[in-house]
């Protein structure tokens, strides 16, 4: 486990985590070595000299206090390594997480990657502060008192040490029997939280559906499942903890039977039979605790595995020397990119002169958004290139090829901040003056004047608080203020109000202004500001030209828009 952590972590916690182990074994001796005191002691106390117990309650006394400060230099010492490799941890995979590719990110994963990041890192970090000195004192303190069992009685010594392999075989097996359905509880656990998640995030949609009551359905079922495997679970562990119990328990009145045996037969003094049965009963206590905590240890080693696999998912490999771009026009040369065993993008060759527009039209999942993102690099195309100014965007430095690009998409992610914050996020460093402009061009001014607390008004988490329009001119407003090259344009699909739709589209006319630009486009009105349009019809392009000459072909791109137009009259 701890070797698993520092492959994860690096090799440069290594030295501490040793030192703490070392702390930890140290005190875990000292503390069955005080134990072992109480031999002498309690042998002069039953002797026909008791005061001869003084010296030996003494040394008892100082084992003690060696025992108490090392105990609290190592619990501080486990506590501060395993504070130092959590935030190590938090930070490898939030660093991990920024580096995957967006592709990455599907919905499920929200649920997934928020309980690996809570409480997941939590349970398998905790295992250096909070598990590994009780566990280290559960193993080495016992066998320290029966060193010291062998050295006062051998016959009871040899008993206990016998016990030893017995002992560490039932916690074996316990172990064993509770490893499936243990993976059975934490999967269940993980199905339940991405339920919970969903069903609050789906809280809009289930109720203008009236499917409430059918997704709790669900949820609950998700639960019953949850409970059914939690109980599976206590129901498999409880053979190991009672065996284990037993075991102990059994060992324990074994040695008090061979003690009875050898005082009554006078091959040894009761004094030191009653002593070597209090240590034996000493043994007992961490013992029986191995159980539940080998069950902690378990539950963190399976969070780390699941860390370790999110953190073995490759980012998209960076080029070692990054190629600078000539220009901004963008090519897709025979592009094939899939989604499972689909073909979303296929063979796919498109071409956008510098400063021009290229509309891609299409029916629903005809692949039209992907093009936009493999382009920014979301995911790698499988066979052909996307290049800009000349370069295969793969050979672009990813933070130089994302300075490069102005994205609006159809849902726009808001942070809970102020506006202001919002739209700063398009250029940090952007003057008050500059994000100013940017926002009066997004005529997001307007709203601005509107909201109580104006520039300062926050926007709620995921920009709740703002109309899906108002949202949008933010977006585009971010996009202006970044200034970038080339833009692409992801169009709502849903009708805006006439005041958010015009503003909108002023915005996106000053935000395509000079500028590469891409745009999935669902609306004439947006196809005719177009220089080029391509037709995609289930991952190829099928037609291509301007809007006019499409339209006079009277191909499927004509087909397309008399059906949308014939539609949007029936409504
Ligand atoms: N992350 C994903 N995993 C699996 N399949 C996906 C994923 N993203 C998209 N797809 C599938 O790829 C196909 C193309 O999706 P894309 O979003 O590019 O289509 P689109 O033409 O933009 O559709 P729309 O106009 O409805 O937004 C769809 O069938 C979609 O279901």
């Amino acid at each position: 486990m701890i070797s698993t952590l520092l492959r994860v972590l690096g090799q440069e916690y290594a030295g501490p985590v040793r030192r703490t182990v070392a702390l930890m074994t140290a005190t875990a001796l000292v503390e069955g070595l005080s134990y072992a005191l109480l031999v002498p002691v309690l042998r002069a106390l039953f002797g026909s000299t008791p005061e001869d117990a003084r010296p030996w309650l003494a040394t008892f006394g100082a084992a003690v206090a060696v025992y108490a400060v090392l105990r609290y230099v190592s619990d501080r010492s486990g506590f501060r390594v395993g504070t130092t490799m959590l935030h190590g941890m938090y930070e490898r995979l939030g660093e991990h997480l920024a580096r995957l590719p967006v592709g990455w990110y599907q919905p499920g994963r929200t649920g997934e990657v928020s309980v690996l990041a809570s409480q997941g890192v939590l349970q398998a970090m905790g295992v250096i502060a909070h598990l590994l000195a009780p566990f280290i004192s559960a193993c080495v303190t016992p066998l320290t008192i029966v060193a010291v069992m062998l050295a006062f009685n051998w016959q009871m010594g040899l008993a206990a040490l016998a016990a030893v392999p017995l002992v560490a075989a039932v916690q074996l097996r316990a172990a064993r029997a509770t490893t499936a359905t243990d993976t059975e509880r934490v999967e269940r656990e993980r199905a339940a939280t991405g339920r919970v998640i969903e069903y609050l995030q789906a809280q809009p949609v289930l109720r203008a559906g009236g499917r409430t009551g059918e997704r709790f359905g669900l949820l609950d079922d998700s639960l019953k499942e949850l409970r059914r495997a939690s109980h599976r679970s206590t129901i498999s562990a409880l053979p190991g903890v009672l065996g284990l119990a037993v075991t102990v328990q059994a060992v324990f009145t074994a040695l008090l039977a061979l003690g009875a045996y050898l005082a009554l037969g006078g091959h040894a003094g009761a004094a030191e039979v009653l002593a070597v049965l209090v240590l034996a009963a000493r043994c007992a206590d961490p013992l029986l605790s191995l159980a539940e905590m080998s069950g902690g240890i378990r539950a963190a080693r399976a969070e780390l595995t699941r860390l370790e696999d999110v953190l073995a998912t490759k980012p998209l490999p960076e080029p070692r020397e990054p190629r600078e771009p000539a220009g901004h026009d963008v090519v897709f040369d025979a592009v094939t990119f899939r989604h499972g065993e689909r073909a979303v993008a296929d063979g796919v060759t498109l071409s956008v002169p510098e400063g021009r527009r290229l509309a891609v039209v299409g029916p629903s999942g005809a692949g039209k958004t992907t093009l936009l993102q493999l382009l920014a690099r979301f995911y790698d195309v499988e066979a052909g290139v996307v290049r800009i100014g000349g370069v295969d965007v793969r050979e672009m430095d990813t933070a130089a090829l994302m300075a490069r690009i102005a994205i609006v998409f159809q849902d726009v992610y808001l942070f809970d901040g102020t506006i202001e914050e919002n739209v700063r996020l398009g250029r940090p460093d952007a003057t008050d003056a500059e994000v100013r402009a940017a926002a009066s061009a997004a005529r997001l001014d307007e709203v601005i004047e509107r909201l109580p607390g104006g520039w300062s008004a926050h926007v709620g988490e995921g920009g709740a608080l703002l109309s899906g329009g108002e949202r949008q001119r933010v977006s585009i407003a971010r996009a202006l203020l970044k200034d970038a090259p080339i833009v692409l344009l992801d169009e709502v699909t849903s009708a805006l109000d006439p005041v958010n739709e015009a503003a909108v589209h002023a915005g996106i006319e000053e935000l395509m202004a000079g500028r590469t630009v891409v745009m999935v486009a669902h609306r004439m009105g947006t196809v005719r500001r177009a220089d080029h349009v391509a037709f995609l019809d289930a991952g190829r392009v099928v037609e291509q030209g301007s809007h006019d000459e499409l339209l006079r072909r009277g191909g499927r791109y004509a087909a397309y828009w008399d059906l949308s137009l014939a539609g949007a009259a029936q409504h």
